[in-house]
């Protein structure tokens, strides 16, 4: 197994800054990933999305294994290709996604067939065929394992069971991945909640052994608490010289206590999904552009962002947009949006390599507690 070099530049008590080195680019970590469901971060050209400073972008095998399929995709030049991102793309392996969005669906060891909730085609989805979408058909640089995301509020012997399923899924991912030169998988820690079990997958998946390690089960209504306590008492138990992914992760606050506790890449929806319903995010939490106070505000959403979109207009004209039901609307607040998260993981970044992500993270959670009042 090829691993992509992964260099820490400065540490600040658990948090981390460094570059995860790819063939098709470097990654900035912290890092935070536009999620770029459907071959394209929703609203924004690709172009945008690279000048807004990230990195990489991610993919998802369910939606574009139902459409437009992941061998036309492939006929078609792959994914980076078909989408003209050209830097890393990392994409999830489709688990999650068949339980948040695909009705009809068959668990078994052997993986899950499920309905396709576009048109009701059947699907089966193994590990070994979640592997073959994302590395040879979809040409991902970083693949996911196929797992299972445990439901939250499940018990310690389901989420076992789920968890130990996770492990083997993992085992027949890495089987089918291979040896690649240019290409990278990383496994997924499960567990739910209990600390017994998320130290049992952590160690069995370093015995396996993976470019790079994700936290999965998170981000699934367990809330911010105890996201904070799984954290606390999983990422000790993964490699400190390899990437960590908490997936689906999350809003501003969120991603500033998960670098503080040694999380170095992340991914959401959010930005773009609240940005294509009128919230614009900051320091001081979401603002709703539609509310009747901005009408006439002709200040911008945040000078210090060298990105037009939160510089060049006011909130006024956004207002506007927004209540007139103009395209623009969304396509400025997803993009604002995207600029904001890469803004604040560089301003971690560089705060680790100062020593000052303490004072970053006090000062923070001070903004974010007032705007929340
Ligand atoms: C279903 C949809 C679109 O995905 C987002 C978003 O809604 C929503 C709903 O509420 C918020 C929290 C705001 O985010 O939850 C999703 C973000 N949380 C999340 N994404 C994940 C992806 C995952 N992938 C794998 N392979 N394994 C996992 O364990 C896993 C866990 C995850 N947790």
């Amino acid at each position: 197994m090829t691993t992509f070099p992964y260099e820490i530049h400065a540490t600040d008590g658990a948090a981390r800054t460094g570059v995860l080195k790819t063939s098709r680019g470097d990654i900035r970590t912290p890092a935070f990933m536009p999620v770029g469901t459907a071959a394209t971060v929703k609203a924004l050209y690709m172009d945008q999305v690279r000048e807004t400073g990230a990195d990489i972008i991610l993919g998802n095998t369910y939606h574009l294994m139902l459409r437009p399929g992941a061998e036309r995709v492939k006929r078609l030049g792959g994914l980076h290709k078909f989408s003209t991102w050209k830097g890393p793309m990392l994409t999830d392996s489709g688990g999650f996604q068949v339980w948040s969005l695909s009705k009809l669906r068959k668990m078994t060891e052997e993986g899950v067939k499920f309905r396709s909730h576009i048109d009701g085609s059947e699907h089966n989805l193994t590990p070994e065929r979640s592997i073959e979408i994302q590395a040879d058909l979809l040409g991902a640089d970083i693949s996911m394992q196929l797992d299972e995301c445990t439901p939250f509020g499940c018990s310690e012997a389901e989420a076992r069971t789920s968890m130990e399923l996770s492990i083997r899924w993992g085992q027949r991912s890495k089987a089918a991945f291979g040896t690649r030169d240019s290409q990278a998988l990383f496994g997924i820690v499960q567990g739910s909640v209990f600390e017994n079990l998320r130290r049992e997958s952590a160690e069995r998946l370093i015995e396996t052994g993976y470019d790079g390690y994700a936290i999965g089960g998170l981000a699934v209504g367990e809330g911010f608490e105890k996201m904070c306590d799984v954290l606390d008492f999983t990422t000790p138990h993964l490699p400190s010289e390899r990437p960590r992914y908490l997936m689906g992760v999350g809003k501003p606050i969120d991603l500033v206590e998960a670098v503080a506790r040694g999380v170095d890449m992340f991914d959401c929806v959010l930005p773009t999904r609240s940005g294509r319903h009128g919230q614009a995010w900051s320091d001081h939490g979401p603002i709703n552009i539609k509310r009747a106070e901005f009408a006439e505000d002709d200040s911008p959403l945040n000078p210090e962002i060298d990105c037009p979109a939160s510089r060049d207009y006011s909130k006024a004209y956004l207002h506007h947009l927004f209540r007139s039901g103009e395209y623009l609307s969304a396509m400025l607040l997803s993009w604002h949006n995207i600029a904001y998260f890469q803004h604040l993981t560089a301003r971690m970044r560089a705060a680790i390599a100062a020593g000052e992500f303490e004072a970053f993270r006090r000062e923070f959670r001070g903004k974010w507690e007032q705007g929340q009042a």
